[in-house]
């Protein structure tokens, strides 16, 4: 029964939530007035889209239009939702304040210790427009303050789990606050065990940055993930907190019209994630310049020949700090020049020459007395700065001159550049001299199709030949971006980062110049094949000591009696960390079953069975080694089987882990353990094999 005070608060909280409905309709009739409108009155552009914008806004703001309110010590009520909305007056404070806003701050940081001016925190919730009740938290009392909006969070962390991710937007916490408002002005990486909620906390800076400074916007943030699965998972998240110019994609999709086709040894995919190939692919790409030489060109039945000189220096500045096709196309226009110039002067000299026969026959036929004929000056040999601009115009466009170009500077596909150098092991020898022949030798005999680590690659490739014709400028979207390899974006969040190579930090970095990046991840979940064991080490090849680290401490997803389990695992992972403090119980105490290898898919699946009668309306997954996944996927279709790998990232109300000694016995697979056994928010099974 609630309490005639709960009452009473319910009811204020509704009137001022039927008000705030009220007020966002109105906004919004106005705005699809003023925008139907402007389609006739030629509203300019930019402020059509930004009443769009707005308009779209308060259409998706339904749930958690009002989600809190803050009390000051002073008697001031503001009340905090998903958007900011104004007051019918127009000096008025607004009706609600966008929980981005500076001033919502001390409803996610305030504290009894640290009350920044504030006597009461409220979290309000509510179902559709009805409020269905509120937490309140006093900040004018002693209390441990590690919690914010206790109530609030941990209602919402006791909730079944849908598959898909939701917002957090009411019950983050400080040390996630912190971390979704610093600064972004340079690389900031976040450490966190299983749960602390680094995806959450990265998600919510998106929104927050994208809300601070508009201009992000126009470039888009691209929220990188470790597996299209993954994505899925967060897919809902950006678009609920009303963000859409966002790209999302994985290390294996970045790189428009490139799909990888194949998977591969960790061994080769660690020699090839290694920072060394930047050099060495600039070294491969940079002998395929072409080299100072007399070039020998033919126009118009006649030859000509540009000297080396020339032609170095020719060289020189056009591959001055440019990629492979666009110097080329300095190259060529200097080219065109060149000729132009060697055709006029071999014209002017001929003209010349004549002229001086025809003085001499002049001479010879006429006396000193004789009238004046036409004489050298009269006959210029010189053409017009016009003629000359023809001349270049002929020479750019003639299919020859092209041809001869192409001869001695061919242009080159990044694809074909990039396996002509790894299947050559002569070339590896010259160009990769840090590999060892062994090492060369793996390389080289890999099939043809792309895996994973080649993405890299033939981006640092693309990269250093540059588009061959120029790509259109246009206006921003979401689609652009993702359609362009050379896209710069405004902010980059990796989420899991701990697993990439240092040749895909670089593919990233080359996307984000302005080094505005969060990181996100756990370094003792690292599972790929790199060796990396702390973030300096990941980061030394690419940030060097130039990034900001931060921390998350609190697991918020996995109950305290499973964590309970994970210490010796990290241990035996060759972790110094401690896995973080888990903030609640489930009261249900992991199990675990030893079975024989016939009989581990009938124990798995009555398992599961019991295990979705236990959590219905809720999600259950299996965690399995990579050799048993397959089998296991056939007979408990319907339930996501995966491994550790896939595993990262995702969560259900149960998770069973079968043949967890299995997943140990993987390459980094104490790792792979720690995640499995981190996946569930309620109950853990595992299954041993005798
Ligand atoms: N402040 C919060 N309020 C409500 N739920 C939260 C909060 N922080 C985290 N959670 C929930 O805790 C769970 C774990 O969060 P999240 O997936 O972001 O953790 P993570 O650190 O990325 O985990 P992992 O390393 O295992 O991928 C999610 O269900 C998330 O919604």
């Amino acid at each position: 029964m609630r309490s005639r005070t709960a009452e009473s608060a319910i009811a204020e909280e509704q009137s001022f939530l039927d008000t705030a409905l009220d007020r966002r309709d109105r906004l919004a009739g106005h705005l699809s007035t003023e925008l139907e409108e402007a389609a006739e009155d030629a509203l300019d552009h930019s402020r059509r889209r930004m009443l769009k914008r707005q308009y779209d806004e308060l259409r998706r703001a339904r749930d958690g239009l009002v989600f809190g309110r803050l009390d000051g010590l002073d008697g001031t009520v503001r009340h905090i939702g998903r958007i900011g909305l104004r007051d019918q007056r127009e000096d008025a404070d607004p009706l609600v304040l966008d929980w981005r806003a500076p001033a919502s701050r001390p409803f996610y940081t305030a504290t009894p210790l640290d009350p920044q001016g504030q006597a009461r925190r409220r979290h309000i919730r509510t179902s559709g427009s009805v409020v269905t009740g509120v937490d309140d938290e006093p900040l004018d009392e002693k209390s441990d303050g590690s919690l914010v909006g206790e109530g609030a969070l941990l209602a919402a962390l006791g909730e079944r789990r849908t598959g898909r991710m939701s917002t957090a937007i009411s019950t983050l916490q400080r040390e996630q606050d912190d971390i979704v408002r610093a600064g972004a002005t340079g690389p900031l990486i976040v450490q966190g065990g299983p749960g602390t909620g680094k995806t959450v906390v990265a998600l919510h800076r998106v929104a927050y940055l994208l809300f601070t400074h508009r201009h992000m916007a126009e470039r888009a943030v691209l929220v990188l993930g470790p597996s299209p699965r993954f994505l899925d998972y967060i897919a809902q998240v950006l678009p609920a907190l009303g963000e859409t110019a966002v790209v999302s994609a994985t290390c294996d999709t970045l790189l428009p019209g490139v799909t990888v086709a194949r998977g591969e040894d960790r061994r080769i995919s660690e020699i090839k994630g290694r920072a060394m190939w930047q050099q060495t692919l600039e070294r491969y790409v940079g002998s395929l310049l072409p080299q100072p030489r007399n070039l020998e060109l033919r126009w118009e039945g006649d030859a000509y020949v540009i000297p080396a000189g020339t032609v170095a220096q020719a060289l020189a500045s056009a591959t001055q700090g440019r990629a492979y096709h666009q110097a080329r196309a300095a190259f060529a226009a200097q080219l065109h020049h060149l000729l132009a110039d060697a055709v006029a002067e071999q014209r002017e000299s001929l003209l010349e020459s004549m002229e001086e026969g025809f003085e001499d026959i002049l001479a010879r036929f006429s006396g000193p007395d004789s009238p004046a004929g036409p004489s050298a000056s009269d006959v210029d040999g010189l053409l017009s700065e016009d003629e000359l601009e023809d001349l270049r115009e002929r020479i750019a466009t003639h299919p020859t001159i092209a041809r001869f170009l192409a001869s001695i500077w061919p242009v080159r596909d990044p694809a074909v550049t990039v396996r002509s150098l790894l299947h050559d092991q002569d070339l590896l020898h010259r160009y990769a001299p840090e590999l060892t022949d062994d090492e060369k030798a793996l390389v080289a005999a890999e099939p043809g199709a792309w895996a994973p680590s080649d993405i890299p690659l033939l981006d640092a490739v693309a990269e250093l030949l540059g588009e061959e014709s120029p790509q259109l400028q246009g206006e921003f979207m979401a689609d652009r971006a993702r359609s362009r390899r050379d896209w710069v974006y405004g902010h980059v969040v990796i989420d899991e980062a701990q697993e990439l190579s240092e040749m895909q930090w670089q593919m990233v970095l080359r996307r984000c110049p302005s080094r505005s990046i969060t990181a996100v991840g756990d370094i003792d979940q690292a599972e790929a094949s790199h060796r990396h064991t702390s973030w300096a080490q990941a980061v030394q090849a690419t940030l060097g000591d130039r990034w900001t680290p931060a921390e998350l401490t609190i697991c918020y997803r996995t109950p305290r009696e499973v964590m309970e389990l994970t210490g010796p695992v990290l241990a035996k992972a060759g972790s110094h960390n401690a896995p973080p403090r888990a903030v609640r119980s489930s009261g249900i105490t992991p199990w675990e079953h030893t079975v024989a290898a016939d009989e581990l898919v009938g124990t798995a699946a009555q398992a599961v069975r019991e295990l979705q009668e236990r959590w219905a309306g809720g999600t259950v997954g299996v965690v399995a080694p990579v050799a048993r996944a397959e089998e296991l996927r056939a007979a408990l279709g319907g339930v996501p089987v995966l491994t550790a790998t896939e595993a990262k990232g995702l969560e259900w109300d149960a998770t069973l882990v079968i043949d967890p000694t299995g997943i140990a016995a993987e390459p980094r697979g104490w790792n792979g353990l720690y995640v499995a056994l981190t996946r569930c928010t309620q109950e853990l099974g595992q299954l041993h094999l005798v």
